[in-house]
């Protein structure tokens, strides 16, 4: 892809006069095409140049993009490209993996969340995860939900950590369903239902971003509907970053798609512009089924 073809796929999606504020990103050389939103929302995490490396492998190769607030970002493209290594990034959840390296910059709200002075535990308290498989903790719904606001001194007193468990199981559409049973154990829950516990204990702490790996994978049809449903209104109050295999849930919950392969991001930009006019040859195929 050269640049004049990036310059063109730009000029294409682009009505400047309704651009406020162009990223860095849009002027930076590089492989990847970008496609800016028609009215871009403020940045909150910004990528740039990330490699990492598994000891000698690489995995990641000068990955950089910009993830909006108040919406949804989905990571797509085929197995082992490198969608969970780039998500864990976000949080420093690489760094619990042995050999495991990261080089570039990532900045949450223009702070750099490789500095070493960081608190990750604080950290990953402002970037919270939900993983593939729903990994309630062998404790009661409440206590699965009050422990981060607990050790994160988020409460002043008993009362108040009721509110925030409350409010937490309201916001992730779970509450009506486990109100009459809050102290029983949380791994009894339904799949679906344990899922969105692991979504209410990430909320509980306030979060600024979600990071989600595959979060329906281990799920049944009905199950996933009522995630993707509850994603979309989430996305009123968090930013949240989705790593799919499927591109019809990224379709369906994302408003912004970044398409990596082989540890490439390929493409990035309005999940209708990816799904329907991509500006890569690799992006088209792969969203027409020829790979992965
Ligand atoms: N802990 C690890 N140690 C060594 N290599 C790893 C590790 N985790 C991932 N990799 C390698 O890094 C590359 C990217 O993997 P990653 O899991 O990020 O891809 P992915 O796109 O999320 O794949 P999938 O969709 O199958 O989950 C792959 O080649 C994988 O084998």
């Amino acid at each position: 892809m050269t640049n004049d073809v990036i310059t063109e796929t730009n000029k294409m999606h682009m009505s400047t006069d309704k651009i406020v504020e162009q990223s860095d990103l849009y002027s930076q050389k590089g492989g990847t095409v970008r496609t800016p939103d028609q009215n871009p929302l403020p940045v909150r995490v910004t990528a740039r140049d990330v490699k990492v490396f598994y000891g000698q492998k690489q995995a990641l190769y000068d990955v950089s993009i910009d993830i909006p607030e108040r919406s949804v970002t989905a990571f797509i493209g085929p197995s082992g490209c490198g969608k969970s290594t780039f998500l864990r990034c976000l949080n420093r959840m690489n760094d619990t993996i042995e050999g495991c390296r990261v080089e570039g910059q990532i900045k949450l709200d223009g702070g750099d969340i490789y500095d070493p002075q960081l608190d990750v535990v604080e950290l990953r308290a402002r970037v919270g995860m939900v993983f593939q498989k729903p990994n309630p903790f062998p404790k009661s719904i409440f206590e699965n939900v009050a422990y981060g606001p607990r050790i994160h001194g988020l409460a002043k007193n008993k009362t108040d950590l009721e509110e925030i468990v409350v409010s937490s199981l309201q916001k992730a559409s779970l509450y009506e369903e486990v109100k009459d049973r809050l102290h029983e154990a949380g791994t009894g829950l339904s799949g679906g239902q344990q899922q969105r516990l692991c979504i209410a204990r990430a909320i509980a702490v306030s979060p600024e971003v979600i990071l989600m790996d595959e979060p329906c994978s281990a799920l049944d049809p009905i199950a996933t509907a009522k995630i993707e449903e509850l994603i979309d209104e989430l996305r009123q109050n968090f930013t949240i970053v989705i790593v799919t295999h499927s591109m019809q849930q990224a379709a369906r919950v994302s408003q912004r798609t970044a398409f990596f392969h082989l540890g490439v991001l390929v493409e990035e930009g309005p999940t209708d512009v990816i799904f329907t006019s991509p500006g890569e040859k690799r992006t088209q195929d792969y969203i027409t089924g020829r790979f992965g």
